[in-house]
């Protein structure tokens, strides 16, 4: 993937591939797998916001005036998909309390491996917010392009994609199909395999975070 140009990042904090290391284990049982996931995208949102805008403000300290700087710019909107992305929705909640929260069910079909859609409510200003739009998983990438799409006939108009683990597969097929939305994620593993799971990868995401394995 190297050599290709993609609209990829690579979150590589040594915190976060610890903890990666540790989820991606078949002996890490459901409480760790959750805990994990949400440290992780506590520090995923940490770097994804690294460049948000500021704005000087004046503020009065117990002890004096001074200025201050406070975010700026638009609001932000989170959006898990349903059902494993929920596993990442807290950690960035955590870091951007004042986020409103979106939601989009879409599960894979195991046999053709294409998304089927269930579920959508998003916050009615979502043209107004900068989406981050969060699943551990981008496998085919035919379930994070579908939401992609459909936030942006819902009016949405910046979206993020923050993902853990994806598939070269994955981001090659968002890179074409949404080439203005940029993808975070904290590995970017070998392959697919013949039932479209990520190799090494770290199994069924939404099966471990929810103990339905
Ligand atoms: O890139 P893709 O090939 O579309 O695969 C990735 C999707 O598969 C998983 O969801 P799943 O269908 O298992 O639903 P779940 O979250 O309800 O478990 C995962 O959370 C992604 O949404
Ligand atoms: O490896 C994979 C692929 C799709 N969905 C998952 O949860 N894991
Ligand atoms: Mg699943």
């Amino acid at each position: 993937m190297a050599e290709e140009k993609l609209n990829v990042h690579l979150i590589d904090h040594p915190l976060i591939q610890h903890k990666l290391t540790l989820m991606r284990q078949k002996t890490t049982g459901t409480k760790d797998f959750r805990e994990l996931l949400e440290e992780i995208s506590m520090l995923m949102a940490y770097e994804i916001t690294r460049n948000f805008p500021l704005k000087d403000v004046e503020i009065e300290t117990p002890v004096a005036k001074c200025k201050g700087k406070m975010l700026a710019g638009k609001k932000v909107g989170v959006v898990p998909i349903l059902r494993a992305g929920l596993g990442m929705l807290g950690g960035v909640v955590n870091m951007i309390p004042a986020a409103r929260v979106g939601h989009v069910g879409l599960y894979r079909d195991p046999e053709t491996l294409k998304p089927v859609e269930y579920y959508c409510k998003l916050p009615s200003d979502v043209a107004e917010r900068m989406l981050i739009v969060v699943d551990p998983m981008l496998a085919t990438g035919g379930s994070s392009s579908a939401a992609l799409t459909l936030l942006k006939e819902k009016g949405a108009k910046s979206i993020t994609l923050m993902c853990l683990v994806a598939a070269p597969e994955g981001i090659r097929l968002v890179n074409e199909e949404h080439p203005d939305v940029p993808i975070y994620v904290a590995a970017v593993d070998d392959h697919l395999n013949e039932k479209g799971y990520i190799v090494p990868g770290l199994g069924d995401a939404g099966d471990r975070i929810f103990g339905t394995l």
